[in-house]
């Protein structure tokens, strides 16, 4: 029997969220290149040390990056569009301009980065690649093949991952301009990768991760089986190499045969969340190959119920030769160590939790039980009775909460009215202009902002004098806002870290962690809090700011703003002892109770955020009706507690609505604002599809770049709209929130988005008048 100990991949950040500073330094100018390079290079070395240290067999590498995993892998293979080639590809000014967009003035360069997306159902996005029609691919960078070397010369037995060509170009998307599909370039693709693995295969390494998670969606296997073929066909012939296929998130359910069948050496099981593919695995997956079995969670923070995943694990030993015992998927999706936490978390909790330093000590746990049982008893037994005090927690139950849940009947998932008719009163309450401007809620959070922020969570500012700060920036805010000429203001959220964290702290059942931050993008981590039990709301939340904000302008309506219950629980850590619809119609009420309260305090129109409505949406079509039921159930369950003239808004930041658009449709807000301008209008062809008849505010501009847009760029992304959407139903907005940039771009950025309106009122008059 011989059995490793590995994971799928590490998190990148480090301990301290040192990557965030060394890039976003780079950025800034205040370090160079060389700072960056060596800076990254003692992190990796930190990041193999405690996983070799906490007893892993074998460590990853290449899972480091400085902004994305599937950036690099397209960057790997020369997938570098036209507008950055001006750009230097070799160091890093072409791949941060990828990143983020280039605007510099003195160089003459102005470009936009690539689109994001979420990676699957995570919070985490990846740059989208775009494969023109007449693309060629080349190795252009050898980073895998240099972080082997490095680990090899650091004295670590370590596994190259690579993201697989196949899953690669089915996230990538077609090149403006283009017509063929990714896909269709696979055979191109192939040779460049037999070229990478081989150059891995001369360093000297024995296996190669290949990631393919498309494997965990529904594929149409008259295309992907012969690709998945031919590419794997190919990598066989390289001598020397072994390959671990692993896709996760889900189950590969009937892809399992597909995989099963590829000529690689090992099949990695997500057996958290695809447990059920286990059985059929050990009848296809051939005798001769490894499995790895994905037994602890990288996507929770819940301690593993170690006894529980043994069982598992025996059932793979007693039917197999060689086994690995691996996280489900990589850690990157997890916080990097608890060690932070003592001290700062009681002890009971702390108790039932584990980060990515205790998911390696997880993992090595379970493997010792085959191989060196006696060695980890007391860990087993440690582990036990962690699981069992959670279990029995009286912390956990709150009996109100859950009677109020149950006993709700369906008046209180509906509007008094229908939208046409709230629509009338709320323009008779509100009397906006024609195309009215808003922004969707974050104001920059500048450096000062931070500043007083860590100085009262330090105690060195104190609770009436951060107050008296946030009153201040909350005033200039909204008093810009007016003189510039918006139509519908917003406080500007300065006393928020991120959509989450706020109202967990607000709220019952919730904890917080010290350093428990994940990747979010790039450098952007956020730090999602810890859903442990029953969600109560003790007390109103946004009220008094709100109320504050609205006294701050004369006569322009200013938007409550909260986070959605889908959002609220997709950006936690939650509790895996009740389905996810519970708890999220638990966060419901509390925010329903909000809204309520904002009414009551004079508010008008208030905005509950759903953007992570989307990713939440499961992998498998055969699972989509279940959670879109419950994910509109509960939107409406959170806003519909209120008067017909009040005017509720949503905001989603993603296009890609085609699959949820009747669900969409179904929350029934009055409006909603969503991104578009990163995805080529993409969004128009879903409106033409589905249809849309309530209020709509399509993002002019791409707000994770600090590039500023021009008026006429604008113009003609609304010029576009118009043709789509009737014009008194067409709002100008943002693609989403300004926290992430800095003062002087979004003055610059939306005073162009409100002359952008101004004109097209203008035409419109002007087209009514000669019509
Ligand atoms: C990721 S969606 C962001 C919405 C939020 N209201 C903001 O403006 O920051
Ligand atoms: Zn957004």
């Amino acid at each position: 029997m011989s059995i490793k100990s590995t994971i799928l991949g590490f998190p990148r950040m480090g301990s301290d969220r040192q990557l965030k500073k060394l890039v976003e330094g780079f950025w800034a100018g205040k370090s160079t290149e060389q700072e960056l390079v060596e800076g990254s290079k003692k992190l990796r070395a930190d990041h193999w040390a405690l996983q070799k240290a906490h007893g892993l067999s074998e460590v990853p590498v290449g899972d480091f990056s400085y902004y994305d995993h599937v950036l690099d892998a397209a960057f790997a293979v020369g997938v570098i569009p036209d507008r950055y080639k001006q750009l230097d590809t070799a160091g890093t000014q072409a791949y941060f301009a990828m990143a983020r967009g280039l605007q510099d003035k003195s160089i003459g360069v102005d470009v936009p980065s690539l689109e994001m997306k979420k990676w699957f159902d995570t919070n985490y996005h990846y740059m989208v690649p775009e494969i023109a029609d007449d693309q060629k691919f080349v190795l252009h960078s050898t980073k895998v093949i240099d972080e082997f070397n490095e680990a090899k010369a650091l004295g670590y037995a370590a596994r190259p991952v690579v993201l697989g060509p196949v899953s690669l170009l089915a996230l990538s998307k077609t090149a403006k301009g283009s017509s063929s599909k990714p896909l269709d370039h696979l055979a191109d693709l192939i040779p460049v990768y037999v070229q990478l693995l081989s150059q891995l295969a001369a360093a000297g390494a024995e296996w190669v991760q290949l990631d393919e998670p498309v494997l965990a969606l529904d594929l149409d296997a008259a295309v992907y089986k012969p690709a998945f073929e031919q590419a794997y066909g190919e990598f066989a012939k390289i001598a020397g190499l072994k390959y671990l296929l692993t896709s996760y998130f889900d189950r590969l359910g009937d892809n399992l045969e597909l995989a099963a069948a590829l000529p690689v050496h090992g099949i990695h099981l997500d057996l958290v969340r695809g447990v059920a593919d286990l059985d059929k695995a050990l009848e296809v997956v051939p005798q001769e190959k490894v499995i790895s079995a994905g037994l602890i969670n990288g996507r929770n923070i819940w301690k593993a119920n170690l006894e529980k995943q043994l069982a598992i694990l025996n059932k793979i030993v007693g039917a197999r030769k060689s086994v690995w015992v691996n996280s489900s998927c990589s850690l990157l999706h997890s916080p990097h160590s608890l060690r932070p936490e003592a001290g700062h978390l009681d002890d009971e909790t702390l108790g039932w939790l584990s980060f990515a330093e205790e998911k390696v000590e997880e993992v090595a746990t379970l493997a010792a039980v085959v191989s060196n049982p006696d060695s980890v008893k007391a860990k087993l037994e440690a582990n036990a009775a962690k699981v069992a005090s959670r279990k029995q927690s009286e912390r956990i139950t709150r009996p109100q909460v859950q009677q109020r849940l149950a006993a709700l009947d369906r008046s209180s998932y509906n509007r008094k009215a229908e939208f046409t008719q709230r629509q009338q009163l709320q323009r008779a309450s509100l009397k906006l202009p024609m195309f009215p401007t808003t922004t969707i809620g974050s104001f920059p959070q500048t450096a000062e902002v931070r500043k007083a922020r860590a100085q009262f969570r330090k105690g060195t500012l104190s609770k009436a004098e951060y107050q008296e700060f946030l009153d201040s920036e909350t005033r200039k805010c909204i008093e810009w806002q007016d003189q510039v000429g918006l139509d519908v203001l917003v406080h500007g959220e300065f006393e928020r870290t991120d959509m989450v964290e706020f109202f967990g702290e607000h709220l019952e059942g919730f904890v917080f962690t010290k350093k428990g931050w994940v990747q979010s993008y790039g450098s952007r981590c956020v730090k999602p809090p810890v859903i442990y039990g029953d969600v109560s709301r003790p007390h109103a939340m946004t009220v008094d700011v709100a109320r504050f904000a609205q006294s701050c302008s004369a006569n322009k309506p200013v938007k409550g703003m909260l986070t959605g219950p889908v959002t609220i629980l997709q950006w936690s850590f939650v509790r895996d002892d009740q389905p996810r619809s519970q708890t999220a119609g638990q966060i419901a009420l509390a925010i329903r109770d909000e809204v309520v309260d904002l009414e009551k305090a004079g508010i008008k129109v208030i905005q509950v955020d759903e953007p992570a409505i989307r990713e939440g949406l499961p992998l498998r079509k055969a699972d989509y009706d279940a959670y879109l039921k419950w994910s509109v159930d509960v939107f409406r369950l959170a806003t519909t507690g209120v008067n017909n003239e009040t005017q509720i808004h949503t905001h989603f930041c993603y296009s890609d609505f085609n699959e949820i658009f009747t669900a969409i449709k179904s929350l029934d807000a009055d409006v909603i604002t969503i991104e578009n301008s990163k995805s080529d209008l993409k969004l128009l062809g879903a409106l033409e599809v589905h249809g849309y008849s309530a209020e709509i505010g399509p993002g002019l501009y791409d707000i994770h770049s600090p590039r500023v847009p021009s008026i006429e760029e604008m113009a003609a992304r609304f010029a576009a709209l118009q043709k789509y959407i009737p014009a008194e139903n067409l709002w100008a907005n943002p693609d989403c929130g300004l926290k992430t940039r800095g003062w002087p771009e979004v003055k610059q950025s939306l005073t162009n988005l409100v002359a952008v309106a101004a004109d097209a009122r203008t035409n419109y008059a002007a087209r009514k008048a000669s019509a």
